[in-house]
């Protein structure tokens, strides 16, 4: 049995929304670590109200999923770093509050800046002051962990406690050698952030969800190059 077959009605429903609205693409992609691959999750892509409303529902469920297994905590706000995880926290805390008024109706949203404004309000944080709040970080994926650092450093600046970070895809990717020699196993950046903050850190897709769940759909030749991918940047974690 696929790992497809394996998943959640709800992460099987996202997977096919993914596919169907061109977010998950093949091809040759830089990525914010430099490394060049051959597949990417564009969650900017998720732009048409089906394909948000498909997106929203995944981080929803997943959160919910997590806080009922108890493997996140309370949380009162919910940051999207700049830019593409904006549209995912404030969608994300419309549906949450859609699908549990009671628990989530009071949610707020909250995200940075990635320049600070120098007039009117001023300040690098747009939304839900963070001073004293438990902060779930919500984003699109995870690749080197560069991306959520900073966000967790932007939000422990303004006074706000992570509790967790949520994201679409875990690539699970090694982190980058220091010395740039990739041969080496290396841990996943996933796995460095949770050691390193304490805090959960799920995401709803991993790659080999990808894979698996793409087998069919796109080219023979895409999927071996991603295995390939797979093979050489793959976690030891
Ligand atoms: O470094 P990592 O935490 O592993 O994640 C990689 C991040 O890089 C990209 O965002 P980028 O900072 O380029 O901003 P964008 O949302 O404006 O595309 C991408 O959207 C991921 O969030
Ligand atoms: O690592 C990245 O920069 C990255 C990977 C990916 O699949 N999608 C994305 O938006 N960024």
């Amino acid at each position: 049995m696929s790992t497809t077959q394996q998943l959640s009605p709800y992460k099987a429903e996202f997977l096919k929304a993914s596919i169907n609205g061109g977010v998950l693409k093949f091809g040759s992609f830089e990525l914010k670590s430099k490394r060049i691959s051959p597949y990417f999750f564009n969650a900017g892509d998720f732009y048409r109200a089906d394909l948000l409303r498909a997106i929203s529902t995944a981080y929803a469920k997943a959160i919910i999923e997590a806080r009922e297994s108890k493997a996140l905590g309370e949380f009162d706000v919910i940051f999207g770093p700049a830019y593409k995880g904006i549209p995912l926290a404030t969608a994300t805390i419309d549906k949450l509050a859609q699908l549990d008024e009671a628990t989530y109706g009071q949610i707020c949203y909250s995200f940075d800046r990635k320049e600070a404004k120098d007039h009117g309000e001023g300040g690098n944080i747009v939304g839900a002051p963070l001073k004293g709040k438990r902060v779930l970080v919500v984003d699109d994926v995870v690749t080197a962990g560069t991306a959520k650092r900073e966000a967790i450093a932007k939000i422990q600046a303004e006074g706000g406690i992570v509790v967790g970070i949520v994201v679409a895809l875990d690539r699970m990717e090694k982190l980058p050698s220091p010395d740039g020699d990739d041969s080496k196993p290396m841990h996943s950046a996933m796995g460095e952030l949770r050691r390193e903050y304490g805090i959960p850190i799920f995401a709803i897709l991993t790659l080999d969800n990808i894979i698996d769940g793409t087998r069919g759909l796109a080219s023979d030749e895409d999927i071996k190059k991603t295995e390939e991918y797979r093979t050489k940047y793959k976690a030891s974690d």
